[in-house]
Formats: structure tokens, sequence, C-alpha cells
């Protein structure tokens, strides 16, 4: 009896240290400057981590410098970096001294599996090595007619949306990420996902795991306790774990059909089962591996560009000079509405360019990443041990006024012409698409496609703001606006 009393005590007094003491009073990061707890069990996840984190560390950067501290779940301390010159340590000069942090290990690697995010070092290589010729620029290229018949059919949408009126008030979200994810599934695995289509399986699969994940609690306990993943609430249940196996089921199928077809494409995975045949063994991915990569893909290279273009519309919306401007430089180019550009001449719209790094700047989809330390370190003067959790954020960097002047807040995409700016931005500076060994592979993919799409869009369609409507933005994640951007949409005729 006496014994369960006093292994009860022992569990108790031991959570008590690990979830209170240690992280509150005894840890070394307690030194670094931050905000106090908000609450013993969700630390700053009952706060600011809850909604839009980017703003909430781009303030913290202005009270408490370019290093600080924040509390995740139980008060376990996490250290934010805004500093460039840190960014450019971690991600850059000794991307393997900081391997990726997640969460939950477990749940992360029973949804993406063990492909190229899950990796570290080595395997990291490999697996990038492998991905490599799937995202070159002859590759790319390729991919210009699927970009350029996706955005007339966004086109044709809107068109009959608006049928005869003058101007339509439309929810841009609705379309925007639907449109996209067929791009993927054409690019990267010759698969007409059929997204726009109402009963669209993936379509529905996609939404739910992209709206429905489970609470930041849950995710960090599941590693802790594995019983967690088996009473996730029925909700979550049904529709996160159930998408999630039905995209699995699409990625298996999708990977099988690729090993045994006689003929292959130019799309990515078809490009990676080629490379992949043609390595060394030793390099080789296996079969796991190659499914991962599905998936990967399908968050990684889908959710972001879909956000991307999401934020174009709404800035371009909001500035109505920088709309005409772009108009005025895309006609010189799309001077028919059927002209089918040339990569060149896509790739020659600077103020288009502007725009886009605009966007990305004031709008990062992916607004952080977050690593470790791999041993005990000091940075900044504060001792970081081995383990503590660092989040980079990319948007508090973006909004740094110190390096893009006073107006960092506004939408300016001339700051790009700006020869002076342009020098002082280094690649830390400006992290849309990460940097370093595990920056994103699809960054020359997903200029293209905007450069692709929004010229044939903004050559269309006027688009204007509407009074009085606002949505949140929420960035666990992805950096979006919810529920979603309404824009007025007109026709332009040239
Ligand atoms: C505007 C669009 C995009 C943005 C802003 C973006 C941004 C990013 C960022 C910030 C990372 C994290 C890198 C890190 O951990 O340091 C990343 C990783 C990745 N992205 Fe993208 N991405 C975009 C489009 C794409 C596309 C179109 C694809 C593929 C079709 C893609 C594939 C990947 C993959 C596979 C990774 C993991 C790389 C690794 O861990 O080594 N991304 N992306």
């Amino acid at each position: 009896m006496y014994y369960y009393l006093i292994a009860t005590f022992a569990f108790v007094g031991y959570i008590f240290y690990k979830c209170y003491i240690h992280p509150l009073y005894l840890s070394p990061l307690r030194k670094i400057p931050g905000p106090s707890s908000d609450n013993f069990i969700f630390g700053h996840h009952a706060s600011f981590l809850n909604f839009s984190r980017g703003e909430a560390f781009a303030s913290l950067t202005k009270k408490y410098g370019r290093m600080f501290r924040y509390h995740s779940i139980f008060n376990q301390p996490h250290v934010v970096i805004t500093d460039p010159t840190l960014a450019q340590q971690i991600l850059i000069t000794r991307t393997y001294d900081y391997p990726n942090f997640f969460l939950s290990r477990n749940l992360t690697k029973d949804f993406i599996g063990e492909g190229v995010t899950f990796t570290e070092g080595d395997d990291h290589k490999r697996q990038r090595k492998a991905l490599g010729p799937s995202f070159s620029l002859a590759n790319v290229k390729e991919m210009l007619p699927t970009f350029f018949q996706a955005s007339h059919k966004m086109k044709d949408i809107w068109l009959k949306q608006i049928g005869n009126k003058k101007e339509e008030r439309i929810t841009i979200t609705d379309l925007v990420p639907k449109i996209i994810l067929d791009v993927i599934g054409l690019v990267g695995f010759n698969y007409e996902f059929n997204a726009t289509s109402p009963g669209s399986e993936i379509a529905q699969a996609y939404h739910s795991i992209v709206n429905i994940m489970p609470p930041a609690i849950y995710v960090f306990l599941a590693d802790f306790l594995p019983v967690i993943r088996k009473i996730l609430p029925s909700f979550y249940k049904d529709q996160y774990l159930e998408s999630v196996q039905r995209i699995h089921n699409i990625s298996d199928m999708l990977v099988s059909n690729l090993k045994n077809a006689n003929i292959r494409g130019n799309d990515i995975m078809s490009i990676l089962v080629k490379t992949n045949e043609n390595l060394r063994a030793s390099e080789q991915l296996t079969y796991d591996e190659m499914y991962s990569q599905v998936i990967g893909i399908l968050i990684a290279g889908h959710e972001t560009t879909s956000v991307a273009l999401s934020w174009t519309l709404y800035y371009l919306a909001k500035c109505p000079e920088v709309q005409d401007r772009l108009r005025k430089e895309i006609l010189d180019v799309f001077t028919d509405n059927n002209y089918f550009p040339t990569f060149e001449e896509i790739d020659s719209l600077e103020y288009l360019e502007c725009v886009l790094k605009e966007t990305l700047r004031k709008a990062p989809p992916l607004p952080d990443v977050m690593r470790s330390t791999s041993k005990d370190e000091i940075m900044n003067g504060y001792i970081i041990p081995k383990g503590t959790p660092l989040l980079i954020s990319f948007y508090a960097i973006h909004h740094d006024p110190l390096i893009w002047g006073n107006d960092a807040e506004n939408f300016n995409p001339s700051r790009w012409l700006d020869p002076e700016i342009k020098s002082n931005i280094s690649t830390s500076a400006f992290l849309p698409f990460s940097a370093g060994r595990r920056g994103c592979p699809g960054s020359k993919m997903a200029l293209i496609e905007l450069k692709m799409i929004v010229p044939i869009i903004i050559r269309n369609f006027n688009f204007r703001m509407v009074e009085g409507f606002t949505f949140e933005t929420r960035s666990q994640g992805f950096f979006k606006p919810v529920p979603g951007i309404d824009l007025l949409v007109s026709k332009v005729d040239y």
C-alpha cells in the first residue's frame, strides 16, 4: 500500500519538477529574456501561439531583442531566433548540427513517414541527391503547359462565376487551393486529382488534414503516452486520421504504379523513380522512403504555393496602383489572351518578380521553421543546452525595420528595385524558402508557377477590397488567412 503511495508521490513530484520547477526556476534558458509563461499546462499555446505567432514574434523582437524565449506545452522553454546572423549559422553554415524539431516525432512520422523532411545528416543528403533532378530548371520548364492550363481553368471558373454582372464578390481562397492541388497532382505524379470537381476524394482528405489538426497538447503528449493516439476524440479520428489514411492509400497506389510502369513521364515522382534506379545501391531510396516523398511533396508543394497566390491577389487588391502597374507590364508580353509565353518571357517580367518577392516577404507561407541543438552551445552569450528547441522566425526577420527600413510593414514591391536595399539583403534576411541544405527544393518550381498564373489572372480580372471585410491570420504551420479572403472581382477586356 505504502509503495503505491510513494510511487504516486514520486511520479507527481517528477512531473511537477519537469513541468514547473526545472523550466521556470532551474533551466539555463530562463536567463534568456522573454515573456513569462501564460498557462501552467499550455504555456504560450494558450495565447499568442494559437493565433498569428509570426506577428507575435515580430513584436516580441522589438521588446526582447533578436533572441528570446517563450514557453511551450508544460512550460518547456523554446528559443526564438530573429537574428539573420544566427539564422545563417543554424540553417546554412552548420545545417546538420541543428536537426529538425517536431512537437511529436511519432505523430509526424505516422503522417509524413521517413521522407526528406524527417531525415537528418547523411540520410538527408542521400534523399536530396535523389530528388535533385526532379526539381532541375530543365524539368521545371517542362511544367509550363500545366501551369498555363491551370491558370486558364481558374480564369474560366471565375468568368463563369461573374457571368454578366459588372463585379462579383468571390472567396478567392475557395478555388485557389483546388487549382494548385490539381497542378501538384499533374506535375508531381502525373495524376488527375480533379480537385475542382465536387466529389474529389483527395481534395476533401487534404482539406481535412490541413484544417483539422489535433490540438498542440495531443501532439505533444503523443510522444510520451502512445495511448493518446488511440484516444483521440472521434472528431479527429473520423476526419483527420481517416483523411491521413486516404492520402497514404493514394501515395501507395501512385508509387506502385510507377514502379511497374513501362513508360514514365516527366513528373517529379517519375523522374525520382528513374533517378533512383540509376543510383548506386547504397544511395538508393527504399520503397518506404519513396512513398513518403509523395505526401511530403503534396504538403510542401501545395499549401505553400496556394497561400502565396492568395496573398498575392489580396495585396494587389489592397494596392490598386501596384495592380495597374503590374497589368501594364504583363500586357507587353501577354499581347493576346491565349498567348502561351516562353520561359524567358515570364522570367523577364521584372515588376512581377518584385510583387512576388514582396508578397513572400510580407506573408511568408511558412512563417518559421524549428530546429534543435545537438550539443550544449553558447549563443549570444547564453547557455543553450543540448536538445533545446529553436524557432527561426522568418516572419519576424522579414518585418524587421532594421533590415527593411521604417516602411517594413508596407507592401512596397518597388523596394526590390532599389539597388541599396537589394545589396543589403543577405540570403539569411529574406528566407521564404529557408536556406542551406534543407532549403526548399521546389522554390524554382513555385516561382515559375506563380509567374505563369498571376499574369493570366491579372490580365483578365481586376481585384478590389470588399469594404468592411476582415479575416484573421493564423500561423500554426502555414501563415494563412482564416476563414479566407473575399475580394470583388471584375472582368478586364484587352
Ligand atoms: C511558395 C511556395 C513555397 C514556399 C514558400 C516553400 C517554402 C519552404 C520552406 C520554408 C521549407 C523548409 C525548409 C527548412 O526546413 O529549412 C520548404 C521545404 C520543402 N519544400 Fe518548399 N516551399 C514552396 C513550394 C514548394 C514546392 C512547389 C515543392 C515541391 C513540389 C516544395 C517542396 C519542398 C520539400 C520537399 C521540402 C523539404 C526539404 C527538406 O527538408 O530537405 N516546396 N519549403
